[in-house]
This record gives C-alpha cells, sequence and structure tokens, in this order.
C-alpha cells in the first residue's frame, strides 16, 4: 500500500478535524469551479483553521480527487464523508485504533476491510483514474498497460520543484543554504537552475523567496526556458505570459537585457505577475494586457521578434499530479475548443517573428490533437517555417534528456522525467524576406 504523504500520519485526527475534512470535500466536490479556488474560499470561510490542518486539508482533498474512481468504487454510497474515511485509511495508512473511534457503527464494519483494497483487480478506467473519453483518446496511441503507468504516475502528488533566479543567486549558494536550514533539497536533474525539495516547506515565507532568489517552478517548465534560450540583448514575446512563471526565467536567461513582452488576456493573471517581478529585479520585462490574439497592439511588433515562446492555454492533462480536478473539468468539447484557439494564437504568435528567430509552442497537454497535430496543421500552412530538434537544441544548452521518442517534439512524462507532462516544438522562421506570414 503506498502512502501519499507520510507526514500528515504524525497528525492527530480529531472529532473536529475529522468534520472540516468531510465539509471541504463536500464543498469542493461538485467541481463548479478549479478545486483550488473552491479550497481557498472553504479557507477564508474558516479562518479558525491553522496552517498544518489546512495542509492536511488540502491534501486530502487532492487525495481523494486523485484516487476517486476507485474510492467510489471500493465504497457504498461514495459521499464526500465515505470518500474521505476510505481515503484516510487506504492512502494515508491511517491507524484504524485511531479512526474507529470516530466514526458510526455501519462505517466501522466496512473501513477496516478497504485497505487490503487494490486497483489491481479493477477497470482500466479505474486503475488509471481516467474518464471513459480521455481513455478512449489515449488508446489512439498508448496501450492499455501504458495507459495505467501514466495513471499512475499522475496519482502521485508532484515534488516541489525551484527554479533559482540566477540573476540573484547560484543554486550551489542556494542548495547549501537550505541544507543547513535542515531543508532536503537536491539539484534538479535536468535544469541546470532548478532544485526539488524533499518536502513540502511553506517555501513562499522564505527570505529566499522573499527576496527574490527562489521561485517555484516545475522542472518541466523551466526546460521550456532553455529551449527557447533567448539571449541577452534580444527582443523577445511571451505571448501567454499568465502569472509570469516561464517569463520571470525567460528574463533571467537574458540577464534583464533587452526586451521581454509578456503577453496575456487575463489582467487577473497579469497582476498576480507584478510582485513576482518586482521581487525577481528584473528590468526589461514589459506585461502588457491584450484582447486577443488579433490585438492591434500586436501588429507594431510583426516581423521584429527574436523569439516567441506561445505557452498555449490547454487541457493541462499534463498537470493532473498537482490539478487532479482537471480530468473530471474537461470534456472531448471543451477540448476541441481549446484546439481552435491553439491554432489562432499559434498563427498570430508567428507573425512576430523575424527571419531566422524561434518559436516555441508549449503545452502541457498529454493529448497529440493539442499538440503535434496544432503544429504540423500550423507547419501546412506555413511552408516558411521548419521544425527544429528539441533534443539538440536544448543539448547545446548542455540539458541532456533521455532520448525524446516523439522524434523532434519534446514530451516531458511524469513517468520518465518526474515533471509535469509537457509538450514543446520549436520552430524556425527561415524566410528572407518581411514576415508575412498569414
Ligand atoms: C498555460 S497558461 C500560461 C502559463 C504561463 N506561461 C506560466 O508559465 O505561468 C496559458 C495562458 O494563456 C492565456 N491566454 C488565453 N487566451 C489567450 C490569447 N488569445 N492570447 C494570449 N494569451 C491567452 C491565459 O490567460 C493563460 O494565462
Amino acid at each position: 500500500m503506498t502512502v501519499d504523504d507520510p507526514t500528515l500520519l504524525a497528525m492527530r485526527l480529531t472529532p473536529e478535524y475529522l468534520d472540516f475534512l468531510i465539509a471541504a470535500m463536500r464543498k469542493v466536490l461538485p467541481l463548479q469551479a478549479p478545486a483550488d479556488t473552491l479550497l481557498r474560499q472553504f479557507f477564508r470561510d474558516h479562518p479558525q483553521l491553522g496552517q498544518h490542518e489546512r495542509a492536511m486539508i488540502a491534501e486530502t482533498v487532492f487525495g481523494v480527487l486523485r484516487h476517486r474512481l476507485f474510492l467510489e468504487a471500493i465504497t457504498e454510497k461514495a459521499t464526500a464523508r465515505e470518500l474521505v474515511l476510505a481515503y484516510l485509511a487506504r492512502y494515508q495508512g491511517m491507524n484504524l485504533r485511531e479512526l474507529i473511534p470516530l466514526v458510526r457503527e455501519a462505517e466501522a464494519k466496512w473501513i477496516p476491510q478497504i485497505k487490503a483494497r487494490s486497483p489491481a483487480t479493477q477497470p482500466l478506467a479505474i486503475q488509471a483514474e481516467f474518464p471513459e473519453w480521455l481513455i478512449e483518446k489515449l488508446q489512439a496511441f498508448l496501450s492499455d498497460d501504458a495507459i495505467v503507468r501514466l495513471g499512475q504516475a499522475l496519482q502521485q502528488p508532484a515534488p516541489l520543484d525551484l527554479r533559482v533566479n540566477t540573476l540573484l543567486a547560484k543554486r550551489d549558494e542556494v542548495l547549501a543554504l537550505l541544507n543547513q536550514e535542515g531543508i532536503e533539497a537536491h539539484a534538479t536533474p535536468f535544469s541546470p537552475v532548478g532544485i526539488r525539495l524533499a518536502g513540502k516547506p511553506a517555501i513562499n515565507r522564505h527570505p529566499l523567496f522573499l527576496s527574490g532568489k527562489i521561485e517555484v517552478q516545475d522542472e518541466g517548465s523551466q526546460i521550456l526556458g532553455f529551449l527557447l534560450a533567448p539571449k541577452r540583448g534580444e527582443m523577445v514575446v511571451d505571448f501567454c505570459a499568465g502569472a509570469g512563471g516561464k517569463a520571470l526565467l525567460l528574463g533571467a536567461l537574458m540577464h534583464s537585457r533587452g526586451r521581454l513582452y509578456a503577453f496575456d488576456v487575463s489582467e487577473k493573471r497579469l497582476n498576480n505577475f507584478k510582485p513576482r517581478l518586482k521581487r525577481s529585479g528584473l528590468s526589461n520585462v514589459h506585461p502588457q494586457r491584450i484582447d486577443s490574439e488579433r490585438d492591434s497592439k500586436l501588429k507594431r511588433l510583426a516581423g521584429k521578434i527574436d523569439r516567441v515562446l506561445v505557452d498555449a492555454p490547454c487541457s493541462g492533462l499534463g498537470t493532473l499530479r498537482r490539478n487532479p480536478d482537471l480530468k473530471w473539468r474537461q470534456s472531448p468539447e471543451s477540448v476541441e475548443e481549446l484546439i481552435q484557439k491553439q491554432r489562432a494564437i499559434l498563427t498570430a504568435a508567428a507573425k512576430l517573428l523575424k527571419p531566422g528567430g524561434r518559436l516555441v509552442y508549449a503545452t502541457c497537454s498529454l493529448l497529440p490533437e493539442e499538440n503535434q497535430a496544432v503544429v504540423k496543421n500550423f507547419l501546412a500552412d506555413h511552408p516558411d517555417f521548419s521544425l527544429l530538434n528539441c533534443q539538440q537544441l536544448l543539448a547545446q544548452q548542455q540539458l541532456h534528456l533521455p532520448a525524446l521518442e516523439t522524434g523532434e517534439f519534446l514530451q516531458l512524462s511524469p513517468l520518465q522525467h518526474n515533471t509535469d507532462g509537457f509538450f514543446a516544438a520549436a520552430l524556425e522562421y527561415s524566410k528572407t524576406t518581411t514576415n508575412t506570414s498569414s
């Protein structure tokens, strides 16, 4: 039996906490909004909860969402209460002597049996913890065994990865400092600026974080920055900058020289970017809201940009370790809508490149229809763009990944790389005249 987070075992479960766990689960389970948004609302409504209790509640709610199909299969009515109790017994390894006195008589009969239940005897969808529509899509390119392995990797909580802001600190110094303080931390295997923490300390209160020397960022996300590899002094666009995770890395790779436009349609996300930008010490990043990929502000940059990152809005299915609710909130229809958006954004972003410029198209989706198919469709309409080999580009930056199974494309996987499931393609605009791509 696996234990999702052994640190939580140390916490004593009281009747009061159990009630909070169940109330939080009830709030989140209808999934009418992202699970993290609903949980934040729950914590706002219950300010008496301390940091540890919040961590325990979040871990339990996300744990139930990760193993939801199996827990539904082994409980009687799959209520929020039953799912929480089954999760504590089965995945948190909660001691029955501690749990049983807190539950009802009828529950005390089925809970002890749950510890021995295994997903291995369940149908494919339950073993992989994927909805049927997703299984169907994955079966188009993966064997059933591979789907189960992928699903199991996505059921594990993601590690906490940091990126060192090389403008303000060196990775070795940060590692030494963290280790001195008893925070177990190691260099990430691929990203030269990444650190992986062993546990989940509240790093956003740490002086290294508050002074902008570190940021929280999955290693996969860092690798995408090295694929774009912007140089100091260049003109660069992050077309879908959001709250700026990748833009901050791009700015640091540019040594804060040149100009980096960080566009996004969401005012809220760009507002979340601002304090991070302030901490980072970067002075070359210009966040700007655009109405859409057709915004007239973009016209003046056409044909002038050296490197463009399109970190496209996507289904997010490669981030299920962090956002397990996404598989219940996406559908074949929402994926189809996203594909149309991705195509439109890629076409608009490509117009910004100057001859010889590089564009990286990235998603955190595992579905070829949001990835390879979008890129191939673009290339068919834009013969003056050519595909570059991601492995070679990364090797030029001293990032040596295991051989890519996907040819020139980059497909990171929680199974193979212990990162989120990012996809990327690197394109070069090779026309020698001004970019007029339609
Ligand atoms: C995958 S997220 C970007 C994450 C961000 N790059 C980071 O590293 O933190 C995709 C972003 O695309 C933005 N977006 C959606 N439609 C867009 C459009 N038409 N033009 C530009 N950005 C768009 C969304 O608001 C969202 O912030």
